[in-house]
């Protein structure tokens, strides 16, 4: 199936829009999940989402250096971040490519700047570049995931039956007007 450009759906957050948390336990943007990374993502121009967030002593691999998979981590968030919002269907990672380039210290905001690539059929590319200490910083972590569209049966079936309730919960607290329905 050809690639097609994707597009975001029509009641998409504008550009500036603060992207709040989509589930307070989620370990990549719950306020909730006090180890959690606690990302904050705003909408960009066109078909991008910028995220952020702040390397602690609760990230690290190394002494003093963020662990690779938590930063594979930041970046499964900011893209599906990117996905959800933007697309507004449900999607889940089926593939997540990660880049290291710099190691990340403790102490530094990395920013994750993510594009919508394209769609085909189920499928949805997006990528992104994550930047040390400032929005024009050295690109120290680069990312492509593919994410599946699914049914929001896939939550209930295969995780807490009362998970759209709990995303519904988490809908209402940031966008009065938010519909959970694809
Ligand atoms: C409603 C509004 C929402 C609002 C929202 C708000 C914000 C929301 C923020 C969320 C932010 C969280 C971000 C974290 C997101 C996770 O971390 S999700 C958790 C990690 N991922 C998982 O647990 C997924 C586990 N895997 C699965 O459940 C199933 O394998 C999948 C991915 C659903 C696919 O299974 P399936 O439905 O049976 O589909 P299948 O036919 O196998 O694959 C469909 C297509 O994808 C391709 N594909 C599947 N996997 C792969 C792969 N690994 N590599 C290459 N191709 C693949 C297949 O080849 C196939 O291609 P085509 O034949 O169509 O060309």
């Amino acid at each position: 199936m050809e690639t097609e450009p994707a597009v975001p759906h029509h009641n998409a957050p504008a550009a500036g829009s603060k992207l709040g948390v989509h589930y307070a336990q989620c370990f990549g943007c719950g306020d909730e999940q006090e180890a959690g990374l606690h990302l904050q993502s705003t909408v960009g121009e066109g078909r991008t989402v910028h995220s952020q967030f702040t390397v602690t002593e609760a990230h690290q691999g190394a002494p003093g250096l963020a662990h690779g998979g938590l930063l594979a981590c930041a970046f499964d968030e900011a893209l599906g971040a990117t996905v959800g919002n933007l697309l507004r269907k449900p999607a889940v990672t089926g593939r997540l490519e990660t880049d290291f380039r710099r190691p990340v210290p403790v102490g530094s905001i990395l920013y994750i700047a993510a594009t919508l690539d394209g769609t085909a059929g189920r499928k949805i590319y997006v990528s992104a570049d994550g930047r040390l200490d400032a929005e024009d910083g050295p690109i120290a972590v680069r990312a492509r995931g593919l994410f599946v569209m699914v049914g929001l049966e896939h939550f209930t079936t295969h995780g807490d039956p009362e998970a759209l309730e709990k995303f519904r919960e988490a809908a209402r607290n940031n966008r009065e007007d938010w519909n959970i329905n694809p």
